[in-house]
């Protein structure tokens, strides 16, 4: 067993635990990965409750989405995790959670948009509260190849994105590490609970 293996697992697994206290992952809902290598990742299996994975809740996996472990099934979205390691080898982790506030804003807006908030400087390249970071919301869908070919397409033309919303489900964010991706995740839901609460207090 690698030590970069056993050490993102245990990231990944901490993450999960975070995530849980503050009742972003209900259920067996949420996936996560990190990147192994220039060909493989590991990944949650699917089914697993993220707030109590331990070693065996996750496999290797290559970046079209293969078990590289017999026995094991990796994630239902993994599509969601592979598209975006084959899209940019600077990506180390990929993270999808299913807050109550990404949910809710998921349905009721046609996209997110960040703008004057100091929490924006959390995300890679944003240095100022004056910029504005856009959100997409796509549909939610059971066919996920067909959902990470329009991600990666909205990508490509978007190249800018820091995360993106499927609406009713959740949340998908990606970073170069663990940690920075798990930044990621903190600083959109304390912005998506400013954007809820500014939406109630514009009613
Ligand atoms: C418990 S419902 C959530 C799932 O349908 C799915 O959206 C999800 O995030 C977890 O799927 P999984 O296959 O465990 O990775
Ligand atoms: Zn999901």
């Amino acid at each position: 067993m690698s030590d970069t293996l056993s050490r993102l697992r245990g990231e990944l697994i901490a993450a999960g635990q975070f995530f849980h206290s503050k009742g972003w992952v209900p259920a067996t809902s949420s996936n996560f990965s990190a990147r192994l290598g220039a060909e493989d990742m590991l990944i949650t299996s699917s089914g697993q409750h993220k707030g109590r994975l331990d070693d065996n809740g996750f496999l290797r996996a290559d970046l079209q989405g293969v078990s590289l472990e017999t026995g094991k099934r990796p994630s239902a979205e993994t599509g969601l995790h592979t598209v975006m390691y084959r899209r940019d080898p600077a990506i180390g982790c990929v993270l999808h959670t299913h807050s109550v506030n990404a949910t809710v804003l998921s349905m009721r807006l046609e996209e997110v948009v960040l703008a004057g908030y100091e929490v924006q400087k959390a995300f890679p390249g944003v240095e100022t509260h004056e910029s504005r970071l856009m959100i997409p919301i796509f549909p939610n869908s059971q066919d996920i190849p067909a959902l990470a070919a329009e991600v990666n397409a909205y990508l490509d033309a978007h190249p800018q994105t820091v995360a993106y919303l499927i609406r009713g489900h959740g949340l998908y964010t990606w970073g170069t590490t663990v940690a920075d991706t798990l930044r990621h995740i903190e600083a959109l839901e304390f912005l998506f609970e400013c954007v809820y609460r500014q939406l109630l207090l514009d009613r």
